[in-house]
């Protein structure tokens, strides 16, 4: 272990618990308030000291800084290529008639009428450089850098993953079974090779990673001051080593989107992780693949049935809106009567050719990273948002304006980390620090709420989820890759991105079996120490083979009526929670916020008296099991949503939502644990029947 890693460990833990005094106030009150909460589910041997528990998850705000400066140098410029930026051709206003095709019939109130007539502007078709060719999409550009092009790195010493043939076009059936089997949501992790600065640096791979599963040994120091390994295990639906290519990302993540997009889908690709882990790397050649194979799809499988693509880019910095394909112009958004969203101004480029396509992009590209004069710097502060949009002309009459079909948004998100930089002396940091936060906040409570079937998604938490609105609703697809840097000096933030991306896997319905609760068991619970002394490579039990969760899985079992709760959270003026206590007035009908397929599903199995005592045994372990994840994973979400309260905790920010989403959250873990609870004392009651001894759930 390299001694400055270490040393910044240590100095960012110390900074950390400075940080966090600052706003102990709230903090303690949130505390609390989830220790009232606690108390009320009957989990007050859980309830813990506070300020201990966030320095856990807190720490690292200088060592971080740190770090990142030193990330930052590296990065350079960050692009991998640049061309100058080339004025798009004139816009093109047809009437006033609404210009995007969005799919909507035009009932909106007066004022609305006006706001179409500005809509996404429509340009006329680029010129194609060439005719189209399905051959000529495979080949490389000559005189061009490929989008795979980098610098050359360094190998770990790892297997790499089998690599799959170029299967392409054998994946783009047309076959709709095949498409609505694909996942709603996907997490999948791409670990980066170390960095020529990390080598020099004598910084170690501390990442070890199998088939869908991954190990980060993390070193830590005892009082003593002899080092241990700490090892943190997790599970995702797949685990992208340094050595698999882009176009593996690729076939892995977007491919099996692309045909259900011109089924009314839209789907959504983000990159998550800290500065410098990989996310552009990684999203950038993602929208000429995908565009490629659904140029490939429209001339053959829907040939001459009038779809056209689409190409728009922007970007959000500071809560606001850029247009990268039209010299940054600020953009604003407005929603219109059927709460469609609409960005007034952004320009949309309707393209027929790869070539175009590339050429858009790489003027994005430039434009997002030529911003201003620190070139990363901006880059990772803003979220880069390219949308392809398939449209259709109604009855194939080209005059009239195309109406959307589907859309595939790639987002290159600002680095994770940046939400931390609340502590920055630059004012403008710490308020950028605190609208990523919110952000990347909201983005995972909108990806819960989807998963979950949630009636209500809560897309107004920020910019970045209002402009994804339409993304949310109806039928649509999310996946996110986390990027992560192998390099010891990282960890820290390697941890909190596997710990988000685990959040948001976890959330998802297919884990509600009682396969995938042990599966998120284990990523929660996997963190061994071990002395340093006895490392050794850890056996590996693939506990993934199904982790791809099929939607339709996990159906839901009808509960009781009794176990639904209705949950009112009430809020103070000064945004802190109110005492919330469950009562049993509160045992009511659903009220659309609890949902009980959100909690753990447990089949029951028995129901007469005469059932099999080993039988009977076996489901009051298994209850006993899932009521333990759900208090962890509810105590892992007091901590992360605590800590995230703290550090959005900025003048001009409205916390409310935050308070009003977490009281949601705790009201609905309380209602599952609550629910286990009940069933597991009926269990209880039929074992004593048997005369067996029972176990209490104080474990
Ligand atoms: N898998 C990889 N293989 C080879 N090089 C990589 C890989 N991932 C990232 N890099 C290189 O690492 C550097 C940082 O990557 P990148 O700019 O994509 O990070 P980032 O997460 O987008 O950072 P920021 O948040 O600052 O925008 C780049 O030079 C990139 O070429």
């Amino acid at each position: 272990m390299n001694g400055g890693g270490r040393q910044g460990l240590r100095s960012s833990g110390a900074t950390g618990v400075h940080h966090h005094r600052q706003y102990s106030d709230n903090f303690l009150d949130g505390a609390s308030t989830g220790n009232r909460w606690l108390q009320s589910a009957g989990l007050q041997h859980l309830q813990s000291n506070p300020l201990q528990d966030y320095n856990l998850y807190g720490g690292g705000a200088q060592g971080g800084r740190m770090y990142r400066n030193a990330q930052r140098s590296y990065n350079g410029g960050g692009s991998d290529y640049y061309m100058e930026p080339s004025s798009p051709p004139d816009a093109y206003r047809a009437s006033t008639h609404k210009m995007n095709g969005e799919d909507s019939t035009g009932d909106f109130s007066p004022g609305l009428l006006d706001l179409h007539s500005f809509d996404t502007e429509l340009l006329p078709e680029m010129p194609a450089s060439n005719a189209y060719e399905s051959s000529s999409l495979y080949q490389p550009i000559r005189g061009r850098r490929s989008f795979d092009d980098s610098e050359p790195y360094m190998m770990g010493k790892q297997t790499a993953k089998a690599r799959a043939p170029d299967n392409t076009l054998k994946s783009l059936p047309a076959d709709k079974e095949k498409s609505s089997s694909v996942a709603k949501i996907k997490v999948v992790v791409r670990k980066r090779p170390l960095n020529k600065k990390e080598l020099a640096k004598n910084e170690e791979d501390i990442i070890e990673t199998y088939a869908n599963s991954l190990t980060v040994h993390e070193t830590k120091l005892k009082v003593d001051l002899t080092q241990y390994l700490e090892k943190h295990e997790f599970v995702f639906d797949a685990v992208l080593n340094e050595e698999v290519t882009n176009d593996e990302v690729y076939r892995e993540t977007v491919e099996p989107i692309v045909p259900i997009i011109f089924e009314r889908t839209k789907a959504t690709c983000f990159a998550y992780g800290q500065t410098g882990s990989g996310k552009t790397y990684t999203m950038k050649p993602l929208p000429l693949k995908a565009s490629r194979d659904i140029l490939r799809l429209m001339h053959h499988t829907y040939r001459n049935q009038g779809f056209q693509l689409f190409v728009s880019f922007f970007e959000i910095y500071g809560g606001k809106l850029y247009d990268l394909l039209n010299e940054r112009k600020k953009l604003c958004m407005r929603e219109d009567g059927k709460q469609q969203v609409c960005i007034v101004g952004l320009q949309e480029y309707r393209v027929a050719d790869v070539e175009n396509i590339k050429e858009l992009i790489e003027r994005g590209s430039a434009t997002r990273s030529t911003g201003t004069t620190g070139a990363n710097e901006e880059s990772s502060r803003s979220h880069a948002i390219l949308q392809l949009a398939i449209k259709r002309s109604v009855d194939g009459n080209e005059s009239k304006p195309p109406r959307l079909v589907g859309k595939l948004s790639f987002i290159d998100l600002a680095g994770s980390e940046r939400g931390a930089d609340t502590t920055d002396n630059d004012k403008q940091t710490r308020i950028e620090g605190a609208e990523i936060n919110k952000s990347l906040l909201a983005l995972k409570e909108c990806i819960r709420a989807l998963d979950n079937d949630q009636g209500h998604i809560p897309f107004r938490g920020s910019k970045l989820t209002e402009v994804l609105r339409d993304s949310f609703v109806g039928n649509s697809r999310t996946v996110m890759i986390s990027c992560i840097s192998p390099s010891s000096g990282s960890c820290e933030h390697t941890l909190n991105t596997l710990r988000y991306a685990d959040r948001v896997k976890s959330l998802s319905k297919g884990n509600n079996s009682k396969k995938d609760v042990l599966s998120s068991n284990f990523n929660l619970k996997e963190s061994i120490t071990v002395p340093l002394s006895s490392v050794t490579a850890p056996a590996y039990e693939d506990h993934t083979a199904d982790a791809w969760h099929d939607e339709n899985e996990g159906d839901d079992f009808s509960p009781p009526e009794e176990y639904y709760e209705q949950v009112k959270p009430s809020l103070k003026k000064n945004g802190r929670m109110d005492s919330y206590a469950m009562t049993d007035e509160r045992l009511k009908k659903p009220s659309g916020l609890v949902k009980w397929k959100d909690l753990p599903r447990v089949e029951p199995k028995i129901t007469n008296p005469e059932d099999d005592l080993s039988a009977l045994l076996q489901e009051e372990e298994d209850l006993v099991n899932a009521h333990r994840t759900q208090v962890e994973e509810t105590m892992n979400i007091v901590k992360e949503e605590m800590n995230l309260l703290v550090e959005a905790d900025q003048p001009g920010n409205q916390l409310d939502d935050y308070v009003t989403r977490l009281n949601a959250i705790l009201s609905q873990k309380a209602a599952g644990i609550l629910q286990l609870q009940n069933r597991l004392a009926h269990f209880q009651k039929r074992l004593k029947e048997h005369n067996v001894l029972v176990s209490s759930t104080g474990y």
